[in-house]
């Protein structure tokens, strides 16, 4: 309901976490950090002192380094033109390059093989294994039942995924030991990277991690409240949240991009009439010469939602829909459900950029909350317009040099892995068709 939206959602609700599986987390680095348990106000301290990265004008100087992975994933495919491309797999390691960049401040140079001597780390090895480790994790907090017992009953009973968690990784062989170690492990390496960025003299303004360890140098109530082991836990936020969503809607896109050859034909003549092949484009031209591409995004996003829950905590005790909740209780909303919602979507498993047209009827109807792929309120994505320029980016520039079709080993109809983000289960198969003169 609308108003009760308006009333409740946010003057009543308090946010409690991210996309947001708090007792899928709590094994993860950021509980193991404390994260949830105390996060709110430290949390609202750190949204402010880094809202400046996500505003339009850092965003603009981010473009050529996004450029720049999202080039080289290009040249990736031109030498594997001939052979079927994993796009699942290519889209995450393009964004964690550019999420590390962004984050971290360091090249975590996944795209780049022939990166033997990085910069920022002693030990290509070690960049490669963290990274190993991240994705493991990314895809270990799985909500169906090849996923960690007690994340599972965690969901259905919160309070019992805590003492479930201390017994079950103590046990080899349950995911949650598997967890719990690759966890530890991960914890160490971005404590690592703080502890080296900290010892810095001078650091950049431009990467989060830097950000805050700035505000820290200067200020004592940002010492007290950013500990070393929470800007850690903060950091593996970014990395977590800013890779696996945006490679996901990236291969979404170009999944459902190569089963609608009508789309794809709008969305070339598009991109051809700004002919941006080799050009690096501006923040004014990203923002105003697609807006078919901006559709076919959405639709991307409605029909493949990248988050599968959204939680909220009530603050204080609220009737929604005829229903008491007491204070404290746990409110989860379903994205995709809202998405697939027929009232709202007509023939919602249609694939229809279209309805996304702002002058269309069905998208003058549409209820604003009916579409809320980055969540809603005060503690919606932050990341939101970061990955919406990384997603256009890639977008056109692949397809000013490519289309793409379906491998034979495509399945179909694709299957999911349902994690704190879902996931392909096998992955985007696809061939690269090189475009005439491009
Ligand atoms: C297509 C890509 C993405 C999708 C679909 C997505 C989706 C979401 C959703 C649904 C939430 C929960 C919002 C809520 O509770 O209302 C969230 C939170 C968050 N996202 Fe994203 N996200 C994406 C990309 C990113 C990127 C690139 C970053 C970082 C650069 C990022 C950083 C965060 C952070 C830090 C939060 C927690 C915000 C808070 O709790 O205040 N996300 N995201």
């Amino acid at each position: 309901d609308p108003e009760l939206c308006k009333e409740v959602g946010i003057k009543k609700f308090k946010s409690i976490s991210n996309r947001s599986l708090p007792s899928a987390f709590s094994g993860s680095p950021l509980g193991q950090k404390g994260l949830f348990s105390t996060r709110d106000a430290r949390w609202s301290a750190m949204r402010n002192a880094i809202v400046s990265l996500y505003q339009p004008s850092h965003l603009a100087s981010l473009i050529p380094t996004m450029q720049t992975y999202i080039k080289s994933s290009a040249d990736h495919i031109s030498s594997n033109i001939t052979e079927d491309i994993n796009m699942s797999i290519l889209s995450h390691k393009l964004s964690t390059d550019i999420i590390g960049q962004a984050a971290f401040g360091v090249n975590f140079g996944l795209l780049d093989a022939e990166n033997k001597a990085n910069k920022d780390c002693d030990d290509q090895n070690e960049v490669t294994e963290f990274i190993k480790e991240h994705m493991y994790a990314t895809t270990s907090l799985k909500m169906d039942l090849s996923g960690s017992f007690s994340i599972i009953l965690g969901l259905l009973v919160p309070i019992l995924h805590k003492p479930f968690r201390q017994i079950l990784k103590t046990i080899p062989g349950t995911a949650d030991r598997k967890i719990h170690q690759t966890n530890l492990k991960l914890s160490k390496r971005v404590d690592e990277i703080v502890a080296k960025r900290a010892s810095e003299k001078s650091r950049s303004s431009k990467d989060f991690l830097s950000v805050v360890l700035n505000a820290n140098d200067t200020d004592k109530a940002s010492r007290q409240l950013f500990t070393p082991d929470y800007i850690s836990a903060l950091t593996y936020e970014h990395l977590l949240a800013g890779s696996t969503s945006t490679a996901f809607t990236i291969s979404s896109a170009l999944y459902l991009i190569s089963k609608h050859p009508e789309v794809e034909k709008k969305l070339l003549e598009e991109i051809d009439r700004f002919d941006p092949h080799d050009k690096t484009l501006n923040a004014d031209e990203l923002h105003n010469n697609f807006p078919y591409l901006d559709q076919v995004i959405k639709e991307a996003m409605r029909i493949h939602t990248g988050s599968p829950l959204v939680a909220r905590q009530t603050s204080q005790k609220v009737e929604i829909g005829g229903y008491i909740l007491p204070k404290n209780t746990w409110v989860w909303i379903a994205p995709e459900v809202l998405h697939k919602d027929p009232k709202h979507f007509p023939e919602p498993n249609v694939f229809r950029p279209e309805r996304f047209d702002p002058a269309c009827e069905e998208e003058k109807k549409r209820h604003p909350y009916a579409f809320i792929p980055f969540g809603i309120g005060p503690r919606m994505c932050i990341g939101q317009k970061f990955s919406l320029q990384e997603i256009k980016l890639t977008l056109i520039h692949l397809y000013s040099r490519y289309i793409f079709r379906h491998s034979h080993k495509m399945e179909s109809p694709i299957e999911f892995d349902y994690g704190v983000v879902v996931n392909f289960k096998n992955g985007v198969k696809i061939r690269a068709i090189k475009r005439v003169n491009n």
